[in-house]
């Protein structure tokens, strides 16, 4: 399976559980990996053959903007869902950081896996 991705996808939203948190927008890093069903763009030479990830890119951000969650949990499923539902991808990863959040810990987050691999 060929897969598309994004590493060090930065993008500002709402998330924690702790007042503190829930002020303003915190940064959140992302590295998204995209399965595709398919190689055909490969031969064809045409963006409608395979996933536009610059659109992809650019729906994670407005939705990220748009919503407040308590938990890393709950974002990394919504874009899984949207990289699926709305995308058409049959597998996902979607790898999702909050940075310095915690005294000592550099970056923490959660790795989430949703469709197989073809
Ligand atoms: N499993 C999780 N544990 C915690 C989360 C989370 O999203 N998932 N979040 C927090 C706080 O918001 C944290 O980022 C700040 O200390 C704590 N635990």
């Amino acid at each position: 399976m060929d897969i598309l991705f994004l590493r060090d996808f930065r993008l500002e939203t709402i998330i924690g559980l702790y007042e503190w948190e829930r002020k303003a927008p915190q940064p959140i890093l992302i590295d998204l990996e995209i399965g595709l069903y398919d190689h055909k763009a490969g031969h064809s030479d045409d963006i409608r053959d395979t996933i536009d990830y610059g659109k992809v890119a650019e729906r994670i951000r407005a939705f990220a903007a748009s919503q407040s969650f308590h938990l890393v949990e709950t974002l990394g499923e919504h874009i899984a869902d949207i990289v699926r539902n709305e995308f058409g991808a049959p597998w996902v990863r979607v790898t999702l950081r909050k940075l310095a959040i915690m005294r000592g810990v550099k970056e923490l987050g959660i790795i989430i896996e949703r469709g197989s691999r073809l």
